[in-house]
């Protein structure tokens, strides 16, 4: 690996965490953790995903690159960011961004870097987007093809289209008359999607009556970011992989009241040919046997009459009797090019004020206690206060 330009290696006791302006004229911010500095700030057009590099501090290597993988979703340009260590990922705050783009998160020492460094055996840094707030726990709904998982899921989107939102999946079969890319599915090819999967797109993925099947991180995050609750239509072998991931959800299990009845649901859905439909009756059996005993899924239900399996499906996610949806605007922070970070324990506090308004105090609390999930999706339970400032409209701002 190459040395470290002179200004960096001049400057690298600092660890500012403010930006500076290098002398090749980028905004760049380092923050040391271990000894290591993490460099981040991009050159090219001033983008700050372009670039995080990280410089050996250890006393043999003092000054060399460090050679590093950059997972995660990266955060589009900014002109300019605060860095703030926090335990185990760098707080990243854009400037002058959209109020739901401003907090990200570099993660450097978390669970998801610590096992990516010994997958990828190289240095490993991870991108995740901050959301204030938290996301319900998710519904993950599995059961044979025919048992009536997406006619039920449907039913719970029309009753509740505010409430529920469906996490699309990835999957290598043909589409369906009828169905739409995008909407049900998005198709994909098989080399695309394992291209995908080995770049840690998919938060589970599974060969399925012989297609790939899989649910990318972010068909999940994008629900949540809606604050709705997320539905995932997937088979057994995802659900075990989603009971053994970081994301917390619930379990159900659909059954068949027969073989029988399964097997007519199939024949009269007419999606499938002859031999598809075949395939189907032979996995349905293991299917449901690993569904009723291998302990993942939290509740089975029975689908013989369709209007009670819905009803005990509503039950299960508290949906019965009244439901008033409570959605409270979410909050949001928008901070302006000009402004200072400190750190006092697990509160950040942001000073807004700038140049001409500096006798109107603009101050935000922003609380990392509680911080859920993290790389390679989001990074919730951010939450803030506005102290002293001007608040617009209802107090909920954007300041
Ligand atoms: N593991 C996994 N399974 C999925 C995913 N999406 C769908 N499946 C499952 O794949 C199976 C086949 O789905 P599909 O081709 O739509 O047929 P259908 O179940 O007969 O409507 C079903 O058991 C789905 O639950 C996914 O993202 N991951
Ligand atoms: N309780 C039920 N009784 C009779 N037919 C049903 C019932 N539930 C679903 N169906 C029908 O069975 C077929 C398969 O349902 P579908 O929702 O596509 O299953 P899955 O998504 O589990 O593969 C559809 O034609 C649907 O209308």
């Amino acid at each position: 690996m190459g040395e470290a330009p002179t200004f960096i290696l001049q400057a690298l006791q600092n660890g500012t965490g403010n930006g500076y302006k290098s002398k090749n004229g980028s905004l760049e911010t380092d923050t040391i953790v271990g000894d290591k500095k993490y460099v981040i700030g991009g050159t090219a057009g001033q983008t700050l995903s372009a670039k995080v590099q990280i410089l050996d501090l250890d006393a043999n290597r003092l000054g060399e690159w460090v050679n590093l993988v950059e997972l995660g979703t990266k955060p589009i340009s900014c002109n300019g960011h605060s860095a703030v260590l926090l335990k185990d990922r760098i707080l990243i705050l854009k400037k002058n961004s959209k109020p739901d783009d401003c907090i990200w998160f570099l993660e450097v020492d978390t669970q998801y870097v610590r096992q990516q460094k010994k997958i990828l055996g190289t240095e490993v840094v991870a991108w995740s987007k901050g959301v204030v707030g938290n996301a319900e726990k998710p519904v993950v709904i599995s059961g044979p093809s025919g048992v009536g998982k997406g006619t039920l899921i449907s039913m719970l989107m029309k009753e509740f289209p505010s409430m529920f939102g469906f996490s699309v999946s990835h999957t290598t079969r043909a589409p369906r008359f009828m169905e739409k890319d995008g909407v049900h599915y998005h198709f994909t090819e098989k080399n695309v999607m394992e291209k995908e999967i080995k770049g840690g797109m998919f938060l589970e993925f599974a060969s399925v009556h012989g297609n790939l099947y899989g649910t990318s991180v972010e068909a999940v995050e994008l629900v949540s970011d809606a604050g709705k609750r997320c539905i995932l239509d997937i088979d057994v072998q995802g659900a075990r992989s989603v009971r053994a991931s970081s994301l917390e959800a619930m379990f159900i299990f659909i059954c068949p009241p027969s073989m029988e009845q399964l097997e007519k649901r199939l024949r009269d859905r007419g999606t499938e040919t002859e031999e598809q439909v075949l395939k189907r009756l032979r996995n349905a059996q293991n299917e449901i046997e690993q569904g009723k005993s291998s302990g993942i899924f939290d509740h089975i239900l029975y689908n013989d009459n369709l209007e009670e399996c819905y009803e005990n499906l509503k039950k299960l996610l508290g949906l019965d009797g009244c439901v008033t949806p409570t959605k409270s605007a979410p909050k949001e922070i928008n901070l302006p090019r000009d402004h200072s970070v400190s750190k006092i324990d697990d509160k950040i506090i942001i000073n807004c004020s700038s140049g001409l308004e500096k006798e109107s105090k603009n101050l935000v609390m922003l609380d990392v206690s509680s911080l859920k999930g993290g790389a390679p999706g989001r990074t919730r339970g951010l939450d803030f206060q506005v102290m002293n400032s001007f608040l617009n409209g209802n107090g909920n701002g954007p300041i």
